[in-house]
């Protein structure tokens, strides 16, 4: 039978003019994935705690806040009142992971780590037995709308093999033609922003990328 896997449309992807009816389109997904980005450990900006509150009242997913900041220590117990469900923040940023998978534990949220393609595998395996998700980036950050690169898809088959509780997530350029990659690579969540948000039926796309099997 094929691996069912978890669906998590990236909320950047959205239209913007019209958040609320976007998160009504994909109620069907597993996680609602949203980047809050700095300008600074990325070359972009995207939203704040207050779009994550005004959507909270809306969505029963659970809320999939990847943090790419800079020092993200101070925001996890705002994003976590905002309403995420699990907070991810960047490896090659963190300048105590051990300390932030604490806060955000703390903070009643659950812990991920992110990582980009060029960062080994090896940095988290000291905090996997801490960790709900981990976030295999398959672009460099910043910017939907790139394309997969296959390389960093070996570093979900190591955590696997470490941590096969463990939830591995992988992000950027997932959709129908990548779906095959990423499932035999092991990936347990999917996030897909453009595949999803800019497809003309989401519900369909995400029944697509979820697999046969039910939930
Ligand atoms: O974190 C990011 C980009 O930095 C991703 O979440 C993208 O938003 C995924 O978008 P697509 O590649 O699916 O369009």
């Amino acid at each position: 039978m094929m691996k069912r896997m978890y669906v998590a449309p990236s909320l950047l992807a959205a239209d913007f003019s019209n958040l609320g009816r976007e998160v009504d389109r994909i109620a069907q997904a597993d996680f609602l994935h949203i980047d809050i980005m700095d300008g600074r450990f990325v070359p972009n900006l995207s939203m704040g705690p207050q779009v994550i509150s005004a959507l909270r009242g809306r969505s029963e997913l659970l809320f999939d806040v990847h943090l790419m900041l800079e020092h993200p220590l101070p925001y996890v117990e705002v994003f976590r009142h905002a309403g995420a469900d699990v907070i991810s923040f960047h490896m090659e940023c963190a300048d105590d992971p051990g300390a932030l998978i604490a806060a955000i534990k703390q903070s009643g949220a659950k812990a991920g780590i992110a990582v980009k393609p060029a960062t080994p595998v090896e940095r988290l395996l000291p905090y996997l037995g801490e960790l709900y998700m981990v976030t295999v980036m398959t672009v460099e950050p910043g910017f939907g709308g790139q394309k997969l690169m296959p390389g960093p898809l070996e570093k979900v088959k190591k955590l696997k093999e470490q941590s096969p509780g463990l939830l591995v997530e992988v992000d950027g350029g997932v959709n129908r033609e990548t779906l095959a990659l990423c499932r035999d690579a092991g990936v347990d969540v999917l996030v897909a922003g453009t595949a999803i948000f800019r497809a003309e039926n989401p519900s369909e796309e995400i029944a697509f990328l979820r697999g046969s099997s039910s939930f």
